[in-house]
């Protein structure tokens, strides 16, 4: 299982390195791994397993977060109609988008980052997405709220960019052109 020893913190040279396309078939290695990125995100939403083991809450990880340079990440979270979005992509694309934008209002964090960094980070409201599954079948999903916000996440980290990237640094907490906030 991965444990928060597995997950590389800012400064680790693979957090900044765009991660390689997945080849298909998939090997057992990345199979496995793709099970126990989904696997610590369900461990670290249930407060025994959590408190436990000592993991951070996550709602998605991405395969170079514990080091594996691979164009895959995770997702386990509730849509706001409380529709349970779980699932592996692979080779993830936005392949297209709104013009307006969005944000979490509390700002966000990063299971690779050990502190607060506080602001705004742009996302888009609504996207299109496309992916493959683990067995190769390719998935068009529309979403918009925090699936949106949160593949985007972890879309960054598969290109080596960290929330704070997006943070406007004069003002960390300036209005957003055409946005909507979230939360
Ligand atoms: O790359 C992946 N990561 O770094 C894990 C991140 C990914 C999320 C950050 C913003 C969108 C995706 C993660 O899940 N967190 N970041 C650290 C704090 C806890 C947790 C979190 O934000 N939880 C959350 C947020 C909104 C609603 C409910 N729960
Ligand atoms: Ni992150």
């Amino acid at each position: 299982m991965i444990l928060m020893d597995n997950i590389i913190r800012e400064g680790h040279p693979t957090l900044r390195v765009k991660a390689e396309e997945v080849k298909f078939p998939l090997t057992e290695e990345d199979k496995n791994l793709a099970a126990d990125m989904l696997e610590y995100l369900i461990n670290s939403q249930d407060p025994e397993t959590a408190e436990k083991y000592g993991l951070r809450p996550g709602i998605g990880l991405a395969a170079n977060q514990v080091n594996v340079s691979k164009r895959m990440f995770a997702l386990h979270l509730e849509d706001e109609k409380g529709e349970l979005l779980s699932f592996v992509a692979i080779n993830p694309k936005i392949v297209s988008h709104s013009v307006e934008k969005t944000y979490l209002t509390g700002g966000e964090g990063c299971l690779s980052v050990d502190r607060q960094v506080p602001g705004y980070v742009p996302r888009y409201a609504r996207i299109t997405a496309k992916f493959f599954t683990v067995d190769g079948k390719e998935q068009k999903m529309r979403l918009k709220g925090l699936p949106a916000i949160a593949f985007q996440h972890e879309l960054d980290h598969l290109n080596g960019i960290m929330f704070y990237d997006h943070i406007n640094e004069e003002n960390p907490f300036a209005s957003i052109p055409d946005s909507i906030p979230f939360g």
